[in-house]
């Protein structure tokens, strides 16, 4: 059995990227860059107007004389002699024999005369062509998440079309005899399938949309055959359930059968030991426990980390903080546990409910709480690691 850190660090070691693809800006959210980006002109293009007011070319005088008007999107070129002025609105440009432009509040305006109350600094309201970026500048650097700012940014440079990393299409298979659909009876021995719409909308709040459920009961030949398919489809393909040492866990027998490479089998951990990661030719596996907080602990650390790495983040491993806890608890074994805690104005609880089977407290839950190997107990003001969940 390895340890946490181990198992992080064989997960980012064998989680190469995805390849490259060139996609329209109107799709591109959430992606991340494969290429840095350089900016096809300056920003702003030109000198342009911070304000509604009056550009004018500065002279020894309060009094200027006001020749023409300049509006947003006007493209005519004015040629201001000093002491003259031009009416001029937020966002036009502003003409090169202007040296500063004041907002109209600080003017009195007669006829086509005005007077100038106040000082006058060069270049006030004025912002310089390429002030945001120069044409051939570096606009947004490879690995760059694109967000609704970056997306809106690169629209302001008139970019259509990036280099991102392409996002995994992935499987979830989940196995058991005992599960069924929400929405049919409940025979006795049975339970509702929950783990594959718990995956799949953890995924889809990741930004990871391409995702197909496969369903298997616990015979070896079809959980063989089904993994086998997923395995060929899929980038990634996670298990759930079946991977124990039971007599009906065929999900281990079947990957090794597939000559599925594993890196690892089990994590000194709680929950989550039963933790199976692999790799056979391009595809990522994890088995991942069946009991359902242990399947959406492990997705956070390892799974989370994967999608991650391989989509281009290079951040790929859930941020961690030091906070104090304001509950007291007492670690139960000896593995070091990931519980589910809920973090507020700076200090983390630790919820109730903190069995492997149990999601009634994960749901409210926004973070994870670290308890290490060495911590046999947590007293209410100590500091402790805990590890945001993605929102
Ligand atoms: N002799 C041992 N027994 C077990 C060990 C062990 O070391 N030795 N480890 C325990 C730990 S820890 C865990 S975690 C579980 C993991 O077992 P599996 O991954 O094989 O999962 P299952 O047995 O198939 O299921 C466990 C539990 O979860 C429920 N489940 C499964 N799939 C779903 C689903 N899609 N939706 C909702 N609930 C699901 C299932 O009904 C079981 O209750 O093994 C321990 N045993
Ligand atoms: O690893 Mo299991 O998830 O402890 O119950």
């Amino acid at each position: 059995m390895i340890s946490i850190e181990e198992a992080l660090q064989l997960v980012i070691d064998h989680s190469p990227k995805m390849s490259e693809c060139s996609m329209d800006i109107d799709h591109c959210e959430g992606f991340y860059l494969s290429k840095t980006i350089h900016s096809p002109i300056h920003m702003p293009p030109f000198r342009q107007s911070a304000v509604d007011g009056y550009a004018l070319h500065v002279d020894n005088t309060t009094n200027y004389i006001n020749i023409d008007e300049i509006k947003a999107g006007d493209s005519h070129i004015h040629n201001l002699e000093k002491g003259q002025a031009v009416r001029i609105f937020t966002g036009a440009a502003v003409p090169d024999s202007a040296n500063a432009v004041v907002m109209q509040e600080h003017v009195k305006a007669r006829d086509n005369h005005i007077i100038v109350e106040g000082v006058i600094m060069p270049q006030q309201n004025i912002r310089p062509k390429g002030e945001q970026v120069k044409k051939g500048g570096i606009a947004l650097k490879a690995g760059t998440k694109l967000n609704a700012a970056a997306i809106g940014y690169l629209a302001s440079l008139g970019i259509t079309k990036v280099d991102v990393y392409k996002k995994p299409t992935i499987a979830i298979v989940v196995t058991g005899n005992e599960l069924v659909m929400p929405g049919s009876d409940l025979g006795y021995g049975k339970i509702y399938e929950s783990n594959s719409i718990m995956l799949s909308s953890a995924l889809r709040n990741l930004g990871y949309k391409n995702i197909t459920i496969f369903r298997v009961q616990d015979d070896y030949q079809n959980t063989k055959d089904v993994l086998q398919k997923s395995i060929s489809e899929h980038d990634v393909v996670l298990v759930t359930g079946g991977i124990s040492v039971g007599d009906y866990d065929f999900v281990g027998k079947a990957l090794h059968e597939l000559e599925v490479e594993q890196i690892f089998y089990k994590v000194r951990q709680k929950p989550g030991k039963p933790l199976f990661f692999g790799r056979k030719n391009h595809t990522t596996i994890f088995a991942l426990p069946g009991n359902p907080a242990a399947a959406l602990s492990c997705f956070y650390i390892y799974v989370y980390t994967v999608l991650s790495k391989i989509s281009g983040n290079p951040f790929p491993v859930l941020s961690r903080q030091k906070m104090r806890s304001i509950s007291d608890y007492i670690r139960k074994g000896d593995r070091p546990q990931f519980l589910k805690a809920l973090c507020k104005d700076g200090t983390v609880e630790i919820l109730e409910g903190q069995n492997s089977s149990m999601l009634q407290t994960f749901a409210v839950a926004n973070a994870l709480l670290y308890v290490s190997k060495e911590q046999e107990k947590i007293a209410a003001g100590d500091m402790v690691e805990t590890i945001m969940l993605p929102k």
